[in-house]
């Protein structure tokens, strides 16, 4: 089998025993650790500092690490934020107000009425996965969009802060990665801050 292949089924099976592992958390402990992980998130320098936080909306189904406390709490702290929409096969930044109407989409919610933001002024990404690993390498839905989307930055000389959310149970020791697989910065799950230093 070509090397590729091999990873990308590496990767399909990993996909899978991680999303049902957090299927398996109960709601209610699912909500208290994506509670933690909010007050981490909410306590870091990078965010603390940073003017303008681009995050995902949780996809309830998938038992995502819960994003709604995160955007009330950083609307409270008068940061810009943005969310991804998928325009054109690519992932892209739209202005997200707190109140916002949502509409549901194959890609999770989206604003309505898109307006797209300056991605140069991005100074966080907070990004989902479905497993990480000790060097910071993560895997997602297998769509590549995060990936993408941070070497299109990386082109712009655009290089915010990469942040993982994640329940600790997605940790692994080895990520499988291919070339353009994008690392992270740090991850934060429901015991604390990980930072990855390379
Ligand atoms: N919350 C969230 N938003 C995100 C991402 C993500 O991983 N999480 N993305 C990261 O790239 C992009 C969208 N990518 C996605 C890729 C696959 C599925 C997915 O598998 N969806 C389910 C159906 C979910 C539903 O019905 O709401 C499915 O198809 O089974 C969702 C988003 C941009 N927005
Ligand atoms: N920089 C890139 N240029 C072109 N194709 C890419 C790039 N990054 C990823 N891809 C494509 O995206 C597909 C999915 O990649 P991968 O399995 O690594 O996604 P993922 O990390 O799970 O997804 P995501 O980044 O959306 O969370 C791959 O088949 C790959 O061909």
């Amino acid at each position: 089998m070509n090397p590729d292949r091999a990873l990308a089924d590496e990767k399909a099976a990993l996909r899978v025993e991680m999303i049902a592992r957090r299927r398996l958390l109960p709601e209610k402990s699912r909500n208290a650790k994506s509670m933690a992980i909010t007050d981490y998130v909410v306590s870091m320098q990078e965010v603390v500092n940073a003017r303008h936080i681009h995050l995902y909306l949780s996809i309830p189904v998938l038992a995502e690490v819960c994003t709604t406390v995160i955007v009330d709490r950083l609307a409270a702290m008068e940061k810009e934020l943005s969310v991804p929409v998928v325009r054109n096969g690519e992932l892209v930044s739209a202005l997200f107000r707190k109140g916002d109407t949502l509409l549901p989409t194959q890609f999770g919610a989206e604003p309505r009425g898109v307006s797209l933001v300056d991605e140069s002024d991005l100074d966080v990404v907070l990004m989902p996965l479905v497993a990480f690993d000790k060097r910071g390498y993560r895997i997602g839905y297998g769509k590549g969009f995060y990936d993408r989307f941070l070497q299109r930055l990386l082109q712009q000389n655009i290089s915010p802060c990469r942040i993982g959310l994640s329940f600790m149970l997605q940790q692994v020791d080895v990520v499988p990665a291919n070339s353009w697989d994008e690392p992270l910065d740090g991850v934060v799950h429901e015991e604390g801050i990980i930072r990855f230093n390379s």
